[in-house]
């Protein structure tokens, strides 16, 4: 069938307000599931309940049998990223295409900075985004650290950035030391945005990769040997140690294996606001295709931190269902067989990334409701409210319910498929998940009331898309002082509550600017 109506943007073409009745479905939120139609009016959830009349003109799509559930939202993506000399060959159009294909609608871009300037950075991703047909916010990347960035985070929070990214790792390209992660967190917490971290030892993967190079392994397998799991829980025990100290929350993205789980689960345990944030492919694959004779199947598999072995991923499924860990990103970062090629004989040149944002929803369906591990209600927490509620837009993404935007999916628990690079939306010419069967399938995705993805066809239009501003202080950050950063004060009632002491705060130190232990 074709679809004849393509509705309402403000920037897209056609304006048209439009009405969409889904009936008979089993409605699905994090807290709540039960059989009710779901009425959209101008790009919003309009009423939610058994047995709504179709008004005139109404679009009515029948979802008995299916589930009906917020649209994904993926925390982090790539699109048209200049990384290791090569460009993502996602763009903001050909990515979010693949990803409302796939049942997600909306995600949130790591920017970096140009040339360590992040408001130029800034620019650049507006540009990139033009082409946006579905719904989308920016992380911003801190690469260096002075006054000029700490200036510069204050103002893209205005303009609706609330997260910050530290690289731990690539050295001598991105990655930064200790002091500028410290400088980072404490500007991350005068403003109240979250800090996340890329957790690899920088350092130590470097010297990893030029002690197994030298050792004459060339080939993608020197991906995976080179990092191993240990650098990963040594940097994420650090970073979350350093947030700790400076009072701040933290979130680690693209968590790969136990032992950095376990640094994530520990500090939770203690009551400290980490978030850990496992990828698709770290949950559903294994290390096994970078040995793979063919260098174009071994590449494609490679990013940072690698794909580790089958007992990481089942760990992380595991601590997934638990809460240990909260929500599913992809990482979506591709490069094409062309691409990766340039990592021919030296695979620390291989552009990292996999693909992900088309698959994410079907693969932790299979990985973890099929399976047996999770309900549906989870699914919908895993896979989209945690991310809006994390970066703090929530309820109007997240949820159905009447007044959020109308980003929801059919999913049918019934239709098998196999994924392929052969049938996929996205510009990468592999797939790491190549011929996986998915037991279920997004039926319809509709993206702000637009009904995109219908009976197997895309309806998306360049422009069409929308940056959602994301506010500071998300709900990480209750009961964290919004007046400012001031750690000495902390750290003196730290120690005070730790010696049994109360604290007093001293007018007079008789000129030596000293506390005695005595006065706390
Ligand atoms: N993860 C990866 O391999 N590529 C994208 C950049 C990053 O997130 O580290
Ligand atoms: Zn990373
Ligand atoms: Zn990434």
């Amino acid at each position: 069938m074709t679809i004849l109506v393509l509705l309402g943007s403000r920037n897209a073409c056609c304006v048209t307000a439009t009405v969409i009745l889904i009936k008979g479905g089993e409605v699905v939120n994090h807290d709540l599931q039960m059989k009710a139609d779901v009425l959209i009016k101008d790009g919003l959830i309009a009423e939610v309940a058994p047995n709504i009349k179709a008004p005139a003109g109404a679009k009515v799509i029948d979802a008995s049998g299916s589930y009906v559930m917020p649209g994904g939202i993926d925390p982090h993506t790539h699109l048209a990223m200049p990384f290791m000399g090569q460009v993502a060959c996602d763009d903001f159009y050909s990515g979010q295409a693949a990803a409302l294909a796939g049942g997600t609608t909306m995600h949130i871009d790591f920017a970096l900075p140009v040339n360590h300037n992040l408001l130029a950075g800034f620019k650049e991703w507006q540009a990139k985004a033009q082409l946006a047909c579905a719904d989308y916010g920016f992380h911003m990347a801190v690469t260096k650290w002075n006054s000029q960035v700490a200036e510069d985070m204050g103002k893209l929070v205005q303009q609706g950035i609330n997260s910050f990214k530290f690289f731990m790792a690539y050295k001598g390209a991105l990655m930064v030391n200790d002091e500028e992660l410290l400088q980072g967190f404490v500007r991350c917490r005068q403003l109240g945005a979250l800090p996340q971290v890329h957790a690899e030892n920088g350092e130590a993967v470097a010297l990893g990769q030029q002690l197994v190079f030298e050792a004459g392994i060339t080939g993608p397998e020197g991906h995976a040997l080179s990092r191993p799991a240990v650098l990963e829980g040594e940097a994420t025990g650090r970073a979350i140690r350093l947030a700790s100290f400076v009072g701040v929350p933290l979130y680690v993205v693209h968590v790969m294996s136990i032992d950095a789980m376990e640094e994530v689960a520990r500090a939770r345990k203690a009551g400290l606001p980490i978030i850990g944030e496992p990828v698709a492919s770290g949950l559903a694959l294994d290390e096994s295709a970078m040995w793979d004779a063919n260098f174009t199947k071994a590449a494609a598999a490679v990013m940072s931190p690698p794909i580790r072995s089958k007992q990481h991923g089942v760990a992380l499924k595991k601590a997934l269902a638990g809460g240990l860990l909260q929500l599913v990103a992809t990482d979506h970062a591709v490069f094409n067989s062309s691409q990766k090629a340039v990592g021919r004989g030296d695979f620390r040149v291989i552009p990292n990334g996999v693909n992900g944002l088309e698959e994410r929803m079907h693969v932790v369906w299979q990985e973890m409701v099929v399976s047996g591990l999770i309900t549906p209600r989870d699914f919908v927490r895993i896979t989209s409210t945690a991310a809006a509620q994390i970066f703090n837009v929530y309820p109007r993404k997240g949820c159905i319910a009447p007044g959020s935007d109308a980003d929801v999916i059919v999913l049918d628990p019934r239709v098998k498929h196999t994924i392929s690079a052969a049938t996929h939306h996205s510009r990468i010419d592999t797939n790491v998940y190549e011929g996986k069967e998915i037991q279920g399938k997004v039926t319809v995705t509709i993206s702000r009331g637009r009904l995109v993805w219908f009976e197997g066809k895309l309806n998306v239009e360049p422009g069409s898309g929308r940056f959602i501003p994301l506010p500071t202080h998300g709900p990480l950050f209750d009961g964290i002082d919004k007046a400012g950063a001031d750690t000495a004060a902390r750290l003196v009632k730290a120690f005070a509550a730790e010696n049994g002491a109360t604290p007093v705060v001293r007018e007079d130190a008789g000129g030596s600017g000293k506390a005695s232990k005595d006065e706390l």
